[in-house]
């Protein structure tokens, strides 16, 4: 690291107040911050920041749920060459993300990325030195996803559920047509699809961030609750789907929408880490929720985007091994086994 780049990272980590292994407010909830950049990929004439398949990277965790959201529509999408992705180590410490270090990816095979990928555009050690490239006073929390443009050399946004939508629209006079058929937010769906995204993102996909980051009883176990209460709204979604027609095997009925990859990154993980890590632990998706572990095979295991990009090495890792608060000797568990039923 250059002499320069040390200074200005010492200086950026004392301008920046947040700890980052620190979630709880004072009064035991955690609460998550907004998203700070909010641009976006539009192919409406004279953009900013225009559809072009060699200009955009993305940054990502594959612990992460929200960035598993980008992973998996991009594969969905056909994105997967056009937009390369830069994988952080599943260890994330006092000071963020972290790429891997030469010595630990030295002698990997070609294709191993059980550490993760080195940053290719800058050679930067850590994710935050991409925030403060994009924006020298930024002060927010330094997190994955990143869509960076390579052009501009900034980050166009660092909110999954805009990322998502852009994937899904704004490559489409770019792509082959049967990728560019590809509609995870078709115009019919949009009403159900947005009522069913705002049950599931901040009762299960957040809840569970709010029921493992409490640290008071009070506020986990309200959290907890509404974690299962909620799980048992999205069960009975299925089975009312399913008695009208055996066939409607996805949230909104036939057809695979963003509402299914939206709660599946949430539901994947539920098992194996979100159980005991998170002690979201009333039940389990294999034993207490049969629509949703079928939904959960279905798509783990018939639907190649989202078995390809699922790794379970950096997700029980990271949680596991990160969250000292909660597991300070970082020993992860071996179960259950396996981590999603066989089909
Ligand atoms: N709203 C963001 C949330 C992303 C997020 O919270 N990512 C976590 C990893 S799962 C992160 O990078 N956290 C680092 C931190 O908070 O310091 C999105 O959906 O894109």
């Amino acid at each position: 690291m250059s002499f320069l780049r040390f200074i200005r990272g010492f200086a950026n980590t004392q301008k920046n107040k947040i700890e980052i292994l620190k979630f709880a407010d004072k009064d035991g909830a955690y609460r998550r911050l907004p998203s700070q950049f909010r641009n976006a990929i539009s192919r409406e004439p004279n953009a900013e920041f225009p559809p072009d398949l060699n200009r955009y990277h993305l940054y990502v965790s594959f612990a992460c749920p929200w960035a598993h959201r980008v992973l998996i529509t991009r594969a969905l999408k056909g994105l997967v060459q056009a937009l390369p992705v830069s994988v952080v180590h599943w260890h994330m410490d006092e000071n963020g993300w972290r790429f891997p270090t030469k010595e630990e990816l030295l002698g990997l095979k070609n294709g191993d990325i059980s550490v993760g990928t080195a940053e290719p555009n800058y050679g930067f050690e850590r994710l935050k030195e991409l925030y403060f490239k994009a924006n020298p006073e930024y002060n927010g929390r330094f997190t994955v996803p990143v869509l960076w443009d390579k052009q501009k050399e900034t980050i166009v946004s660092n909110e999954s559920a805009d990322i998502i939508r852009m994937l899904n629209s704004e490559f489409n006079d770019l792509l082959p047509t049967d990728y560019a058929q590809v509609d995870l937010y078709p115009e019919n769906l949009r009403s159900r699809i947005d009522e069913i995204n705002d049950l599931v993102y901040d009762n299960i996909n957040n809840g569970v961030y709010k029921t493992g980051f409490a640290t008071s009883q009070e506020v986990y176990e309200k959290e907890v609750k509404k974690v299962f209460a909620h799980l048992d709204k999205v069960e009975q979604i299925f089975k009312t789907n399913q008695d009208k027609n055996h066939n409607d095997k996805f949230l909104t009925g036939t057809t695979l929408t963003e509402a299914d990859v939206r709660l599946f990154t949430t539901i994947v993980r539920f098992d194996p880490v979100y159980v005991q890590h998170f002690k979201c632990n009333i039940g389990m998706i294999r034993y207490q929720y049969p629509y949703i572990n079928d939904w959960l095979r279905l798509l783990y295991w018939k639907i190649p985007a989202f078995k390809d990009w699922t790794n379970f090495e950096h997700i029980k890792k990271h949680y596991t091994k990160s969250h000292k608060a909660i597991n300070p000797h970082g020993i992860t568990p071996v179960g259950p086994i396996p981590d999603v039923e066989i089909e």
